[in-house]
């Protein structure tokens, strides 16, 4: 340990005068997270001359999102957010923050859900089955334009096949296509000090242009939900809520939601794909699982072993490297202080590889979780979905969709890995694989 920080709190080792750990953690993100594991339940990383402070710890992790969530904000990461998406609910703090939430909530309960998943069984089907035999497919690409796929009739629920819906499926393959420019954009703004995240790269230039043009698209879908008032979609229920929203809130939510909801799906079905292709034994217990279930219902209960399949994806392949807050006033998190207008991270997908929690860490077992079930855990140890008043409100519509995905692809399908690619995992936005080829094969009728 090099030395200790303000508040008592330990500074991160193999910090560069000037640059701080900016050069380590460029060339390692989530690995560079997790060797901080290493040096205590809090602990400071500096990004420049900036001090972030890194909550290793599940009682610290905790404490900042449940127990004194009162004393922060959503930070740095959705300032930057912030001009793009709008005041939504991820970006959003505070009493509106809480206003919008309750507008929102109705439209995810678990009755809507349910109902929801009906559409994500019969998209997911037609979409699954028209996969070519034997051809090597991009399959994050695939996941993405899926999750876009269920997504958007859920949140705009028009007549399949209408003028309306055409423009809103568009509108859902072109936000699939610009969101990984938007969230490399949003990265590399939050990390770099403030005159480089301001260059007009090439980069950041087309990261511009696609946020505007997915603003553009919003609006236009919040137009049309005016105007065709009704339905049991997000949108309409939100718009009908009691108080109302403003066209420009609502066109926040929705591209919150699509930024939020998308390509977080997508990644942990690619790596949910990732791991069915390496373990065939798995695939032919969910396949099973998904034949004795009663036809489209798709729910952990119907589905228990894949459910554990989607549990521990979520734990071994968490999407999210990194979550941000600031602290509002000076906060003390266990032994240790945190100053005012501080920037505090904490790493889901760290905690999760952590021995102590999980034995063997790096094993891919969804068994494990019949052993060590997840209210056994302490609190705050397993986080896919987040904690407190910030946590995921499309958890179970995420749940659906997945569960819907992976029996869809494994009544059908075999997957196979491409011979050649060795895949490797990814720190952008989120984590993901850098390609992910897989072809497949039909399973044989019965
Ligand atoms: C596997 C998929 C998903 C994962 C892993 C995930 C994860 C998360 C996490 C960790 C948070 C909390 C972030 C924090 O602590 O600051 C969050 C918030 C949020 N998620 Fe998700 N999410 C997923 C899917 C979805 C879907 C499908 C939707 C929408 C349909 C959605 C909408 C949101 C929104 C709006 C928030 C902000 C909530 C608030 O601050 O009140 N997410 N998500």
């Amino acid at each position: 340990m090099d030395a200790t920080g303000a508040g008592g709190v330990p500074l991160a080792p193999g910090g560069m005068p000037l640059l701080g750990h900016l050069p380590g953690l460029a060339r390692g993100r989530a690995a560079f997270l997790q060797t901080l594991r290493e040096c205590g339940d809090v602990v400071e990383m500096r990004l420049g001359r900036r001090p972030f402070y890194v909550l290793n710890a599940p009682e610290a992790i905790h404490d900042v999102l449940v127990a004194q969530s009162g004393e922060f904000s959503k930070g740095m990461l959705f300032d930057q957010v912030r001009p793009y998406i709008g005041n939504g609910l991820a970006s959003s703090d505070g009493p509106f923050h809480l206003r919008q939430r309750r507008a929102m909530q109705p439209a995810f309960h678990r009755e809507r859900v349910a109902r929801y998943s009906k559409t994500f069984t019969e998209v997911a089907g037609d979409r699954v089955a028209g996969w070519p035999e034997g051809k090597v497919m991009a399959m994050g690409r695939e996941m993405r334009e899926l999750a876009v796929a269920l997504l958007v009739p859920a949140l705009f629920p028009f007549a399949e096949g209408s003028r309306t819906r055409r423009a809103v499926e568009d509108l859902g393959a072109r936000v699939s296509r610009d969101l990984d420019l938007l969230v490399r954009g949003v990265l590399r703004a939050t990390i770099l000090p403030p005159p480089l995240a301001v260059v007009p790269t090439p980069g950041r230039r087309r990261f511009l242009a696609s946020a505007a043009a997915l603003r553009r698209l919003a609006e236009q879908a919040v137009r049309q939900a005016r105007t065709s008032p009704g339905g049991d979609g997000v949108l309409a229920l939100m718009l009908a809520h009691e108080g109302g929203m403003s066209d420009e809130e609502a066109c926040d939510e929705v591209l919150t939601l699509l930024v939020a909801g998308v390509e977080t799906t997508a990644t942990t079905l690619s790596w949910a794909l990732y791991a069915l292709a390496r373990n065939p034994r798995m695939a032919d217990r969910m396949h099973d699982e998904a034949r004795a279930a009663e036809p489209g219902v798709v729910t952990p209960a119907a589905l228990p072993y894949t459910a554990r399949f989607v549990q521990e994806v979520l734990r071994l392949y968490q999407p999210l490297w990194f979550m941000g807050r600031r602290a509002l006033k000076t906060v003390r998190v266990g032994r240790y202080e945190i100053p005012r207008g501080a920037e505090v991270i904490y790493s889901a997908a760290t905690l999760h590889r952590d021995p102590a929690l999980f034995p063997e860490p790096l094993r891919f077992d969804p068994d494990r979780w019949l052993t060590r079930p997840e209210k056994s855990l302490p609190r705050a140890a397993y986080l896919p979905f987040g904690a407190g008043n910030r946590r995921c409100i499309g958890d179970g519509f995420a749940w659906a969709e997945m569960l819907a995905v992976l029996s869809a692809v494994t009544t059908r399908w075999h997957l196979h890995p491409a011979p050649g690619h060795r895949v490797r995992a990814v720190a952008d936005a989120q984590i993901h694989p850098d390609a992910l080829p897989i072809s497949v094969t039909a399973r044989a009728a019965g």
